[in-house]
This record gives structure tokens, C-alpha cells and sequence, in this order.
């Protein structure tokens, strides 16, 4: 198991807070001052009930000593009232810095929560796309909408300990100043109660990981609901989705249920406990022969330690209980950075020659080792010239889509471009002159326009309508009821397939890209798209270079050249021009069997 120490103070928790952690010393003084504010406070007591009550001021020990001491400075007449009011004062100003010291922490809270948020997104959206092609979306989502709350929670629990060990530790020296002997009878009971907290709350951590793991599935659970209400429509399947539903809560509230009960159980075990110590203090107090006063202000200070010690236990123990939340966050923060993927420093080359693929291979982790996405796959592609890549689903079309746009690199061989290998240069600089059109890029809820301009946040009204009539879409779009502003919901949910289709193309023309990547849908392509893409071929011939993956004869036909793809090999590829129409269609054919 790992240390305390490692888990919240040098590790997960140290993540979270970040620059926040310079602020922790003021979290700390301020709750020195307010313990040191109180002790005094109460140490006041003594001259108060010694001289005012009792008349007896032989107090023992150091600090008692000086208090009655203090004490006989005042005049007898006024003194009750004067260490009554200095005692009152002394409180109120602790009060005002306990105030400022929780402003502070719910503060540092706040900034730590956002800042953990905030990474999380950052995270996610540079995160290597192998990690987020092999990892469920519901894990994601938990982490970002459930552990990052919990993990936020387990800062300000940390700066509480923190607040309660300085106050603790003041306190302590407070009742050693007042009587050493008391005190040790003190920190030997604290120590046992420690020891018997550790144990039962040692299987906090475990009971955490099950209650991280049954969020996760419950998260995976509501995202498959809101994604997939089509699907459970459909088919009728809404009974079954509510059981399911139903159990995956049903688990994270009997888990959730399972560790609150033992921490639970912590709370009054360990009150009891203290109440014997207390016990223990008066005897020890009598049996030592110590005067009223003194024992009456060490009983007020044991008995301000005591909530102190056990706020320490119970934040501990919550801790332990977050320990699955903490992890979750930690591996999401530290999952691998796009960056870890090798990118150069070269320009993106302004594709004069053409790209080439040079003995690539593509392995997914965790697949079959005999079962490549990609094997040796050796092609050109000469600028200005487009190709149609095709073959059956599962035959690595996507994946080579997605290791041109760098979201994967080649287990082994390279793509060349203008003669430069691909991982030599620079990541962003190439995204930015490629764009992909893919039914599988969804829109997003803001206008027609909002969504085009996506591709090129830069462009002007005329390029945004330019690439809306080259992608068949401006025709429709004015139909809408405001237009180009008409606001398409989330996900284009408003649209229809092959509309959303038209404006997704759109937003990849608009970036004028050198390198255009059409992934053609294999069903949701209705004439119109499929004359979009025709015209897009046409239009970039001898401008740009076009890779197409095709469904469909008609924009196979019109690509310069072609490779088939099976289980990961070309199998087959030429020029569209060396086969007739009744040859293309048969290897289309061969595809769909
Ligand atoms: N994230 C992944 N992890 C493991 N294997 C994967 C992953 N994605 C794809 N594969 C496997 O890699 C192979 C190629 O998949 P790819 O998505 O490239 O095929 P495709 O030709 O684009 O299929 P489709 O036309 O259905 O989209 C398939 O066998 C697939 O099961």
C-alpha cells in the first residue's frame, strides 16, 4: 500500500493544487494564530478562576505560573472583568481569523477545483489518440464529471489537516506548558487512538477503487441513454435499458453504502475513546494534585484538541475513501500527451510532389498480433491527383485516415511527403493545411455558419459561402429558416444524415486544404453528396491532392487512381483509367461481399 505521504501530499493531491500549494503557508499561519489566539484565550482562565473564584494562585507548572503572575498585575476589583474582557476579545479576533482562513481555503478549493477541470479538458483534448481510441468514452466522462469533483474535495480536506495539525500541535504545547505530565498521558492515549483508527480504516482505499469502478459503469450507462435514444426507441428496448440503468445505480449506492457504513462506524468508536482519555486526564489531574484552575483551563485546551484530533482521523479516513478518485484523475493527468507521439520541427511542405506511404504498418495495442490494422502498405500518391481507397469494413481504411492526420503513428515504415517523412514534421503545422470530411466528425450546437467556420475560424463570409456551394450545400441551407444562422442543435441532430454530410464537407473545404481526406458514407450519401464529391474531385484536379474512401462507383470512377484494401493489404491498386466501368463495379462488388 502506498505511504499517506505519497498518496495525498506528494502525489495526487500535490497535482491538483499545482501553483496553488504557495498559498498553504498562509492556510497554515492563519490557523497558528488562531490556535495560539485561542490558547491564550483560554490560558486566561486560569488567573480568572484562580484569583476571582478560588483565591488560591499557588498555580504548578510554567505557563500557569505566569498567568496568575499576570493576573496580580491587574487590580483586584476590576481584574474579573478585565481578564473576562480580555478573554472575550482574544476569541473574537480568533473568530475573525478562522473567518479569513476558511475564505482562503474555500478559495484555494475553488481555484484548485477549476484549475483540475480545466486540466482535465486540456488533457483530453491533447491526449494521444491511441489512448482515446482504446479507452471507454464512460471513463472519461466519470473522471471529468464525478472524480475531479471528489478529488477537489480531497484538497480542501488536506488543507483542513493541515489547519487541525497546526492547531493541534499548538494546543499540545499549550497543555505541555501547563502540565508535562498531564500532557503525556495525553499523547499516549492519542497514539493509541491513532493506531486503532489506522486499522479500521484501512480498507477505506479498496472500497474506493469498487466505488470509482461502479461510477465509471454507471457514467457509461448514462452516456449510452442520452447517445443512443434512437437505438432503444427502435428496438424497444426501453425496459431493458431502465433494469440496466437501474442496476449500475443500484451498485454505486450499495458500494457507496458499504464504505460509509465503516467510516461511519469510525466516528463514535473513536469519541468514545476520547471521552476516555478525558476521563483519564481528570483521574491523573486529581491523583497529581494539580490546582483547580490550572486543571480546569488544561480540561477547556483537551477539550479543544479533542475535535482537532478527531476532524484529523475523519479527514484521513475520507481521503482513503477518495483514494480511486484520486487515482482516476492522476492517470488522466499523466496519460500520454499527444506530444509523446515523435513530431518535428519542419514546415508542412506545400505538397508540390505528392505523399507516399513506404512499407507502413499499423498495429493496434491489445489486438491480435498475427491481426495488423495495416501491413507493408507501399502506394504514392503524385500532388494535384486523387486516390480512392477501398476495400470491405475492417480493412484499414479509417486507420490509414488516421495515421496520415498523425491521430496514430506507423508500428513501422513512414509516410513521405514531398520527400520529408511525415514524423519530421511539425504535428500542427501539417493538421492545418489537411482537413478531413467524415460522417463520423459530428456538428455542433451553434449556427450553419458557426460549423463551417470551424475549419478555418478566419475565413470571411464569401469563403464560408464558397465552400458551401462546392459542397452542395448552400441550396438547402437557405431553406433553413434563418439561413446560414440557423442554429443546428447539438450533435446536428436537426438535420438530416446527408445534410449534416453537406455541411461537414463544407467545413473541410473551407480550410482550402492541400491534403483532403473524404471518407464517403457508406449509406447516408444521397445523390446530392455524392455530386458534392464529384465536384470537389473536378474542382481540386491538378490543385489539390484528394484521398477518397469510397463506397461508391461514381466517385471511384472519377479518382486518378486506386488501391483495394484486405485485412490490411493492398491487394490490388492502378489507375482508374486502365479499368472500365464494368470492371470497377466488380471489384466494388468484392468489397461488399
Ligand atoms: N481502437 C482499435 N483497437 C483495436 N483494433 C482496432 C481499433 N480500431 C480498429 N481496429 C481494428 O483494425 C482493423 C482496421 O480497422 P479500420 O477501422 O481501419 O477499418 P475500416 O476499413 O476503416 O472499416 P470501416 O469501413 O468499417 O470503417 C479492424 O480489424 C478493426 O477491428
Amino acid at each position: 500500500m502506498r505511504s499517506l505521504y505519497e498518496t495525498y501530499v506528494h502525489g495526487s493531491i500535490s497535482a491538483v493544487l499545482g501553483p496553488f500549494r504557495r498559498y498553504l503557508p498562509a492556510v497554515v499561519l492563519l490557523g497558528l494564530l488562531a490556535t495560539a489566539l485561542e490558547g491564550i484565550g483560554i490560558g486566561l482562565v486560569i488567573p480568572l478562576l484562580d484569583v476571582v473564584v478560588s483565591g488560591d494562585s499557588n498555580a504548578q507548572g510554567f505557563l500557569p505560573g505566569l498567568l496568575v503572575s499576570f493576573g496580580e498585575t491587574v487590580p483586584r476589583e476590576t481584574r474579573g472583568l478585565l481578564i473576562g474582557g480580555a478573554i472575550l476579545a482574544l476569541l473574537s479576533v480568533k473568530n475573525i481569523v478562522v473567518y479569513a482562513n476558511g475564505l482562503l481555503q474555500a478559495w484555494i478549493y475553488g481555484q484548485a477545483g477549476h484549475r483540475l477541470r480545466t486540466a482535465l479538458a486540456q488533457k483530453l483534448t491533447a491526449m494521444d489518440a491511441s489512448d482515446l481510441l482504446s479507452e471507454p468514452p464512460s471513463r472519461m466522462l466519470n473522471i471529468i464529471s464525478n472524480e475531479s469533483w471528489r478529488s477537489a474535495d480531497a484538497v480542501a480536506a488536506v488543507m483542513g489537516i493541515m489547519v487541525n495539525a497546526t492547531a493541534a500541535l499548538i494546543l499540545l504545547a499549550f497543555l505541555m506548558a501547563m502540565s508535562w505530565q498531564l500532557t503525556l498521558v495525553v499523547l499516549l492515549g492519542i497514539t493509541v487512538i491513532q493506531y486503532a483508527h489506522e486499522r479500521m480504516s484501512q480498507h477505506f482505499a479498496g472500497l474506493s477503487t469498487i466505488i470509482t469502478d461502479q461510477n465509471r459503469g454507471l457514467a457509461g450507462r448514462m452516456l449510452h441513454l442520452v447517445a443512443a435514444w434512437r437505438l432503444i426507441r427502435l428496438f424497444g428496448r426501453e425496459g431493458f435499458e431502465k433494469e440496466r440503468f437501474a442496476q449500475a445505480s443500484d451498485s454505486v449506492r450499495l458500494a457507496a453504502l458499504d464504505l460509509q457504513k465503516r467510516q461511519m462506524a469510525v466516528a463514535p468508536i473513536t469519541e468514545i475513546a476520547h471521552a476516555t482519555l478525558f476521563m483519564a486526564v481528570i483521574f491523573f489531574a486529581w491523583s497529581l494534585g494539580i490546582t483547580f484552575g490550572t486543571a480546569a483551563a488544561f480540561i477547556i485546551l483537551l477539550y479543544r484538541l479533542q475535535p482537532q484530533v478527531r476532524q484529523i482521523q475523519a479527514r484521513l479516513a475520507a481521503l482513503r475513501g477518495w483514494t480511486g478518485s484520486l487515482d482516476e484523475v492522476q492517470w488522466l493527468m499523466t496519460a500520454a500527451p499527444a506530444g509523446s507521439t515523435p513530431s518535428g520541427d519542419l514546415p508542412a511542405p506545400a505538397l508540390t510532389q505528392g505523399l507516399a506511404f513506404e512499407s507502413v504498418s499499423f498495429h493496434y495495442a491489445g489486438a491480435a498480433s498475427d491481426r495488423p490494422a495495416l501491413h507493408d502498405a507501399t502506394f504514392e500518391v503524385p500532388a494535384g491527383t486523387s486516390l480512392a481507397i477501398i476495400g470491405r469494413s475492417g480493412s484499414g481504411k479509417s486507420t490509414m485516415a488516421h495515421l496520415l492526420c498523425r491521430l496514430l503513428e506507423p508500428t513501422s515504415g513512414q509516410i513521405v511527403v514531398d520527400g520529408i517523412p511525415l514524423s519530421e514534421i511539425d504535428g500542427a503545422d501539417w493538421l492545418a493545411h489537411m482537413a478531413v470530411a467524415s460522417q463520423e466528425l459530428e456538428l455542433f450546437d451553434g449556427s450553419v455558419t458557426d460549423n463551417i467556420r470551424y475549419g478555418a475560424p478566419e475565413a470571411g463570409e464569401d469563403r464560408v459561402l464558397e465552400a458551401a456551394r462546392q459542397a452542395d450545400a448552400d441550396e438547402f441551407i437557405r431553406t433553413l429558416p434563418k439561413g446560414y444562422d440557423t442554429g443546428v442543435g447539438d450533435r446536428g441532430l436537426s438535420l438530416s444524415a446527408g445534410q449534416r454530410q453537406r455541411i461537414a464537407l463544407a467545413r473541410a473545404l473551407v480550410r482550402e486544404p492541400r491534403l483532403l481526406i473524404m471518407d464517403e458514407a457508406t449509406n447516408a450519401m444521397d445523390l446530392l453528396s455524392e455530386r458534392a464529391a464529384l465536384r470537389i474531385l473536378e474542382h481540386r484536379r491538378g490543385k489539390g491532392t484528394t484521398l477518397v474512401i469510397s463506397h461508391h462507383l461514381s466517385s471511384i470512377k472519377r479518382c486518378d487512381r486506386f488501391i483495394r484494401l484486405d485485412r490490411g493489404r493492398i491487394v490490388e491498386s492502378g489507375t482508374t483509367q486502365d479499368f472500365n466501368e464494368e470492371q470497377l463495379a466488380r471489384m466494388l462488388r468484392t468489397t461488399r461481399a
